[in-house]
C-alpha cells in the first residue's frame, strides 16, 4: 500500500487554523481527508464548524499538553486509522492533524519518524504553519511555541493581513523568513490559499528538492547575528525609521555552513551524533545538501530534534561545482561550535 500523506496544521491560538482547513476542505474536492483535532480540554467545538457532511473523518485527541517525545496518543489514532483503511472500512487519501495552538509540533512531527508501524504506513508531508498578521509578532516575542511552530514550519501562511497595513505585514514576513529561510511565505486572506501550497509539498522527504535559499541570511546582515552590530540594530525603545528591519533577538534562529571541500563521512557522524546528545532539543529542523568524500552522489540530510537521517541523492552532475550546504534551525543553538566543528569534519 503507498504511504498516506500527513499534513501537521500549527499556529498560535486563533491564528485561523480552522478557517484553513475548512476550506481546503471544502476545495479539495475528490479526496478524503481525514482530520486529526488535537484539542486542549473536551471542549469539540472545530469538529461541529468542520463537519459538513460525512465526507470527512474527524477524530479528537483531548489530552493536548503532551510533552514527551511522541505523542502515544496520536500514534495510536494513526494506527488505528490505517488499520481501518488496510480493512476497507474506511476511505481515506490524506490525513491532516491540526494541533493545538499551544503546541509544540516537535512531538507530534516526530512520531512519524519514531514509531516503525507509523513511519511504515504514513509518510509526513510537511508542517504548515500559521501566523496571525495582527497578533503574531506580540506572539512571536512571549510565546516559545509561537517560535517553535515557525522553526518547524515547511510552508508559512500569515492570516489576518487584512487587519493590519501592508508595512506591518512585510515586517512580520520578514521577521519570519530570518526565523526560518526554508520555508516560503505567503498571506493568506481566511485559510484562501492554492492547495498546491497546501498539500504535496514533501517537506519531510529526503529525497525532496531542498528550496533553501541560504543567500537570504546573507543579502542584509540581519538575522542571524543576533549579538553583532549592525546599522538597524536598535535598542529597546530606539525608534527605528524602517520598521521591516527592526532587529528582533528571536530565540529561533537559523544559520547556514557552507564548504566547497567534501565532508568525511566518519568524522561527520561522529560530530553531528554528538552534536545531538546535546543540542537536540533545541535543534528544530536542519538539512542540507552534502557532498561526501569517496561519493559521487549527493548525500541529503536532514534532522529534527534528535533524529537525523540521509538518503543518497542524484549524480553531481558534469561541471557541476560539488560543495555542501546545511542550514539549521534552532533555538539559541552555539552557531560557532557547529560552524567551527562542521569545518572540522571536511576531508
Ligand atoms: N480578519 C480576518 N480574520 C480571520 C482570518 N482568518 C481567520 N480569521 C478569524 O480569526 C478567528 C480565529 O480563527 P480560527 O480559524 O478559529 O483559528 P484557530 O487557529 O483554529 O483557533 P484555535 O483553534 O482557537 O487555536 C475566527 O474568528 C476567524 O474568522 C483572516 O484572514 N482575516
Amino acid at each position: 500500500m503507498a504511504l498516506i500523506p500527513a499534513t501537521i496544521l500549527t499556529g498560535f491560538l486563533g491564528s485561523g487554523k480552522t478557517t484553513l482547513l475548512k476550506r481546503v476542505l471544502t476545495e479539495a474536492h475528490g479526496q478524503k481527508i481525514a482530520v486529526v483535532e488535537n484539542e486542549f480540554g473536551d471542549e469539540s467545538i472545530d469538529n461541529e464548524i468542520l463537519v459538513r457532511d460525512d465526507q470527512e473523518q474527524i477524530i479528537q485527541l483531548n489530552n493536548g499538553c503532551v510533552c514527551c517525545t511522541i505523542r502515544e496518543d496520536l500514534r495510536t489514532t494513526l494506527a488505528e486509522l490505517a488499520e481501518k483503511k488496510r480493512k476497507g472500512t474506511l476511505a481515506f487519501d490524506r490525513v491532516v492533524i491540526e494541533t493545538t495552538g499551544l503546541a509544540d509540533p516537535g512531538p507530534v512531527a516526530q512520531t512519524f519518524f519514531m514509531d516503525d508501524e507509523i513511519a511504515e504506513t504514513y509518510l509526513l508531508d510537511s508542517i504548515l504553519t500559521l501566523v496571525d498578521a495582527k497578533h503574531g509578532d506580540q506572539q512571536l516575542d512571549a510565546r516559545q511555541e509561537a517560535r517553535r511552530q515557525v522553526g518547524f514550519a515547511d510552508q508559512i501562511f500569515v492570516s489576518k493581513a487584512d487587519l493590519v497595513d501592508g508595512a506591518t505585514v512585510e515586517a512580520l514576513i520578514h521577521r519570519v523568513k530570518h526565523m526560518n529561510p526554508r520555508a516560503p511565505v505567503r498571506t493568506a486572506n481566511f485559510g484562501d490559499v492554492p492547495l498546491a501550497d497546501v498539500f504535496d509539498l514533501r517537506g519531510f522527504n529526503l529525497n525532496a528538492k531542498l528550496d533553501i535559499d541560504p543567500d537570504f541570511l546573507n543579502d542584509d546582515g540581519h538575522g542571524h547575528h543576533g549579538h553583532d552590530h549592525h546599522d538597524h540594530d536598535h535598542a529597546h525603545g530606539e525608534h527605528c525609521d524602517h520598521p521591516h528591519h527592526h532587529a528582533h533577538d528571536d530565540d529561533v534562529k537559523s544559520f547556514v555552513f557552507r564548504s566547497d571541500k567534501a565532508f568525511h563521512p566518519a568524522k561527520l557522524e561522529d560530530f553531528l551524533g554528538a552534536i545531538v546528545q546535546v543540542y537536540g532539543p533545541k535543534m528544530l529542523r536542519y538539512k542540507g545538501v552534502l557532498n561526501m568524500k569517496g561519493s559521487d552522489r549527493k548525500v541529503i540530510f536532514q534532522g529534527v530534534h534528535q533524529l537525523m537521517g540521509s538518503d543518497l541523492g542524484p549524480k553531481w552532475a558534469p561541471g557541476e561545482k560539488k560543495g555542501s550546504k546545511l542550514v539549521f534551525i534552532g533555538i539559541d543553538l552555539p552557531k560557532d561550535v557547529l560552524l567551527q566543528g562542521l569545518e572540522q569534519c571536511l576531508a
